[in-house]
């Protein structure tokens, strides 16, 4: 590797292309040296952007290509697999966007790769771990600032779904954030899923089912509830208050700045995760691609992604048969032991 890590951007969507744009000004250290999308006229128009970058419809050929060090997948979440093989075959660093596998078998398979390279490549975009506010609860429940943690009350809003979305895709695409970040702040696994529905919004198509009331149990014994709701209309709202023993802890009101004029007060609500998140995805990848240079991984690994998708299954199938369901994981191998480097 030269100086300056030779990134493979694999999917050049909505998160492949602003991936692609924060790799050229905001995170220093790296370039992108080839992009990959199986529609050949999205890719060409990002490679366009790119001194000396080649677009690829095949994310093989991407990964192969000459003077790539490492890959950030940004196709959608049914292709990553495949991706992420390819790049260990190379032993390249992977920066994999969630969820690593829509299912715990796709991220065990992923974990064997890792296991006969005896370390760990994947990280996998969590990006939450890297937000500011996320990162102050964390440290004040970990330094027992509220004391042992209860419950985690936490709404995940999102102004409009795309076509594509499916009410799978509430638990195995949405959701799955605050599966991560539970799982992160508590320092605890998740151990069953109960999904409550309401009638339906009016404002989204029946089948969709939106929104949703997830109940998270932890093996620590706290509970976690998720309001899910994907057509809000009004804007981008993921707020999380933590209850602990002695206090409780709120982020994510959003209030950068309140406007008081003419006998009334209000604020802007953000419209969308690239600009709530903004930050968070810039110190992902700037940490990311720091770790990566040295053949490492910086946050959530394969086994975050694994654990993850676990609990998406317990709550498809919570989801479906209207009951409790436990989460089962494997054991949790020594290579992805806490705290490991
Ligand atoms: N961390 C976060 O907050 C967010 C993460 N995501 C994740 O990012 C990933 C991409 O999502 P979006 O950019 O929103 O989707 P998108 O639909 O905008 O882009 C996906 C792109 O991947 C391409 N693609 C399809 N199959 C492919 C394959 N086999 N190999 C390579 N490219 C392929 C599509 O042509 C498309 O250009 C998903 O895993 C999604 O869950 C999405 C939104 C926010
Ligand atoms: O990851 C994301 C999307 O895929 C998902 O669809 C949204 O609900 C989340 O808010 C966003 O962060």
């Amino acid at each position: 590797m030269s100086g300056t890590l030779g990134i493979a951007v694999i999917g050049t969507g909505r998160m492949g292309s602003d991936h692609v744009r924060r790799i050229g000004t905001t995170v220093g250290g790296a370039r992108v040296v080839a992009v990959a999308d199986p529609d050949g006229d999205r890719v060409k128009e990002v490679a366009a952007g790119l001194e000396g970058a080649g677009a690829y419809t095949d994310p093989g050929a991407a990964i192969a290509a000459p003077g790539v060090d490492a890959v950030l997948i940004a196709s959608p979440g049914p292709a990553h697999e495949e991706a992420v093989l390819q790049a260990l075959e190379r032993r390249l660093p992977v920066l994999c966007e969630k969820p690593l596998t829509p299912d715990p078998e796709g991220a065990l398979r992923i974990m064997e790769a890792e296991r006969r390279l005896g370390r760990r490549l994947v990280q996998v975009g969590f990006m939450r771990r890297f937000d500011a506010e996320y990162e102050r609860l964390k440290e004040l429940l970990d330094a027992g600032g509220i004391g042992r943690p209860l419950f985690l009350h936490c709404r995940h809003r999102n102004a409009s779904s795309p076509a594509f979305f499916t009410g799978d895709m509430l638990i195995s695409d949405s959701v799955v954030h605050e599966v991560d970040a539970a799982r992160w702040l508590l320092g605890q696994e998740v151990t069953a899923v109960t999904v409550l529905a309401p009638t339906p919004t009016s404002a989204a198509p029946q089948a969709l089912g939106d929104p949703r009331f997830v109940l998270l149990e932890t093996s620590g014994g706290a509970i976690v509830d998720v309001e899910i709701f994907v057509n809000c209309g009004f804007g981008y709202q993921v707020r999380c208050e933590a209850v602990g023993e002695s206090g409780t802890a709120r982020i994510g009101d959003g209030h950068a700045m309140v406007v008081e004029s003419g006998g009334r007060w209000g604020g802007e609500v953000v419209q969308d995760y690239t600009t709530r998140f903004a930050d968070a995805y810039d110190r992902q990848v700037r940490r990311w691609v720091a770790a990566a240079a040295r053949g490492r991984v910086a946050g959530p690994d394969a086994w975050d992604g694994y654990a993850a998708a676990a609990v998406s299954r317990a709550g498809l199938a919570a989801a479906r048969d209207g009951v409790r369901t436990e989460v089962r994981l494997v054991e949790r191998p020594e290579l992805y032991a806490a705290g490991r480097d």
